[in-house]
């Protein structure tokens, strides 16, 4: 049989709901071969982060390089990335293999509220992987970041990500999941907009959404979808995961990334 390969560049998250083993679950759901080079170990559950281990850039460049140089991944998603010398890796390989269908997902804060990125990283983000990636997917307060101003309605984050898309040559998926009242999500590219309307629903359990919705978009562009097509059936996707209803720890708890999987579930 033949699987289409994905890698993702993330933290691992040891309590599995967010970073690295959010992504690959949310790769075996979506129909492709996960594979991932791990940035950094984070100490981590549904309450919190406590403790960060990096990977040096050497050992980085060595996980990539062993992916690239084996299995070309037909998309990279790119999550946690800590520090500056860590995101230039990353950009130097990208560059170096070619990559294609790259979606950044410019993490910044855990939902549990703990920084996961370097103040001083955050332009070394923008100027050296924005670039590089066909999307962006943004929170709220990520959006804010990139901005550099407050936003506090759909124009403005439609304004915010229009000019982010301009500015470096990428599609902009400003994600409402921190908006009150809905989930809607606002995809703009080659100044177009679409928005993804969401129901939003009440659960605490939402950690690794981004992760998750990143991830899915990833593997429907390098199983063929075009960008539009492979956010609304990623948006559709982490929907479920998080209908689903999966009760699990005491802070904000993870996704039913399997919840589709029929078969292979049992209620316990
Ligand atoms: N309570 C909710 N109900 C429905 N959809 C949601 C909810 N929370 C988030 N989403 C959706 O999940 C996706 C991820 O958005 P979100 O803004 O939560 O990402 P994020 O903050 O980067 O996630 P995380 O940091 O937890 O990984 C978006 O499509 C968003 O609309
Ligand atoms: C490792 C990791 N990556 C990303 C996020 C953002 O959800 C997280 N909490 N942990």
């Amino acid at each position: 049989m033949k699987l289409k390969p994905v890698l993702t560049i993330a933290g691992s998250d040891s309590s599995g709901g967010a970073g690295i083993q959010a992504d690959l679950k949310t790769m075996l759901a979506n129909g492709v071969f996960g594979m991932s080079a791990v940035t950094a170990l984070t100490a981590q559950n549904t309450r919190g982060v406590t403790d960060i281990l990096e990977a040096s850039p050497e050992f980085l460049k060595a996980e990539i390089d062993a992916v690239f140089t084996d299995i070309p991944p037909a998309a990279v998603k790119v999550g946690m990335v800590a520090s500056v010398p860590l995101i230039r890796t990353i950009a130097a390989c990208l560059r170096e293999y070619r990559a294609e269908h790259v979606v950044v997902d410019p993490v910044m804060v855990a939902t549990s509220g703990a920084r996961l990125i370097a103040e001083d990283a955050v332009e070394a983000l923008t100027e050296e992987l924005f670039p590089l990636a066909e999307i962006i997917t943004p929170n709220l307060p990520e959006l804010e970041v990139l901005a550099g101003y407050e936003i506090k309605t759909a124009d403005k984050a439609v304004e915010a990500a229009k000019a982010i898309s301009e500015k470096y040559g990428c599609a902009v998926l400003a994600k409402g999941g921190h908006a009150i009242g809905n989930a809607d999500d606002y995809l703009v590219w080659d100044g177009g907009v679409r928005v993804f309307r969401g129901e939003h629903i009440d659960t605490k359990n939402t950690h690794g959404t981004g992760c998750t919705l990143s991830s899915a978009i990833a593997s429907n562009l390098a199983k063929g979808a075009e960008l539009s097509g492979a956010v609304e059936k990623a948006k559709a996707y982490v929907t479920g995961a998080i209908a689903a209803g999966l009760e699990l720890g005491h802070g904000n708890g993870p996704l039913a990334h399997g919840f589709d999987l029929t078969g292979t579930y049992i209620d316990v």
